[in-house]
């Protein structure tokens, strides 16, 4: 499991600095201060978890309590547990009506969070669908025909889903937008608006990410009222737990090789490596293979089952190295992952939080290292501008 005890007394003070709140809001210290039914408390320390992180503390309660709220903290400090603990508080376990949705951009952060709401729910026996895309929809429908109390899904499934009236939603009382940023501003925001509209007057609303830009809080006054807001400012972001350095190669087929000669060093845990595109990622991949290394690959032309298995393998530590794209920049969820490598640089300030924040999960160790060819280094300085950070080279012996 995730979540392992020997984790939560070793890392059990992640912090959050200066959070800024619009409220006054009360800091719960120990779970059981929050008044949690019995059998969430079970699920919580089954599952694990000894003490709430900092934005646990700030959010669980006054999600219970029905207000709307903006919740932004960094990467990995346990965001999916702070809305989950709350929804199963709300939950009425005897209904098998759908009372919660999340969304969120990926089919594999979908599913990882059904995982989540299941395991902290498992002794109220709560029922927690994954509706994604790329699966059978008649799966959906079944399962959806048996009762599901909390729907965590993709936007365009869960938004089919409920046009077909398979998912009902007169009884949703709270609405989780996790990864907030990433589909009000891409691809997602017809869908999530789609889903809003079907939902009744009074639904509770949550947004949820590591980075909010200030567009995406204005967007957010059309789902709101007065929300509670617990974020995080912008220079605090950038985790303190992950080394971060750059590696100058001044031209991009550089890259190759000094990617090759760290390959040893890397593998020692776990290590994604991002590229930009999907053809980039094919052909890094090809390449690595033909000299003899090996990597996993994923993005999102490659089929719903291969991407599952690649996902367990993964998760399981057989394989070690996972060439991806940003479809695995957003929330996955592996506590071993040690390396980030950006081969190629996220064209966004955003994404480049998301994508090292892949490791260092819940105040662990990660490196992060980005290949820097003479046309990025505007980019990269802006990067270390808006995060107030400034990146190293790597040192030799480390490559
Ligand atoms: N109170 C806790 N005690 C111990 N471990 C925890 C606690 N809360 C969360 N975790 C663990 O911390 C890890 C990160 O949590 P989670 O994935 O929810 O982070 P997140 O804030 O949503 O990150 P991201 O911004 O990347 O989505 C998970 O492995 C989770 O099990």
């Amino acid at each position: 499991m995730e979540g392992s005890s020997e984790t939560a007394a070793q890392f059990e003070d992640v912090s959050l600095k200066d959070i800024k709140t619009n409220e006054k809001v009360k800091i719960y210290p120990t779970f059981e201060s929050m008044g949690l039914k019995k059998e969430i408390l079970q699920g919580i320390y089954a599952y694990g978890f000894r003490k709430p992180s900092a934005i646990q503390q700030h959010c669980i309660v006054p999600l219970i309590g029905g207000y709307d709220l903006i919740a932004q903290a960094q990467s990995g400090t346990g965001k999916t547990a702070t809305y989950s603990i709350a929804l199963l508080q709300v939950l009425r376990s005897r209904s098998r009506e759908t009372q919660a949705i999340i969304l969120s951009p990926t089919r594999e952060l979908a599913s990882q969070i059904q995982k989540v709401v299941q395991s902290l729910g498992d002794f109220m026996s709560v029922q927690c669908h994954a509706c994604i895309g790329g699966t059978n929809s008649a799966h959906d429908i079944k399962k959806l025909q048996l009762g599901q109390q909390v729907v965590s899904g993709t936007p365009g499934r869960v938004l089919d889903m409920i046009k077909r009236t398979k998912l009902k939603t007169k009884a949703i009382k709270l609405l989780i937008l996790d990864e907030a940023d990433e589909m009000l501003q891409h691809g997602f925001k017809k869908q999530i608006y789609g889903v809003y509209r079907y939902l009744p007057a009074e639904v509770q609303v949550a947004v949820v990410s590591a980075t909010l830009p200030e567009e995406v809080l204005e967007m957010t006054s059309n789902f709101m009222a007065d929300p509670v807001k617990i974020l995080v400012p912008r220079d605090e972001l950038s985790l303190e737990g992950i080394q971060q350095y750059t590696v100058p190669v001044e031209k991009e087929h550089w890259k190759f090789d000094a990617l090759c000669d760290m390959y040893d060093k890397i593998l020692v845990k776990q290590a994604i490596i991002f590229c930009n595109s999907r053809k980039k990622v094919d052909w890094l991949t090809k390449n690595m293979r033909e000299a003899g290394f090996s990597v996993s690959c994923m993005h999102s032309e490659v089929k719903q089952k291969e991407r599952d298995a690649i996902m367990k393998e993964f998760r399981s530590g057989v394989s070690r190295v996972l060439i991806t794209t940003d479809i695995w920049a957003r929330g996955i969820d592996v506590q071993q992952v040690s390396h980030v490598i950006n081969y190629d640089l996220p064209s966004n300030k955003e994404q480049y939080l998301h994508r090292i924040g892949r490791s260092g999960r819940f105040g662990r160790q990660g490196v992060a290292i980005n290949f820097v060819c003479s046309e990025d280094k505007p980019l990269i300085r802006a990067i270390e501008k808006h995060y107030s950070i400034k990146l190293k080279d790597l040192p030799d012996p480390d490559r």
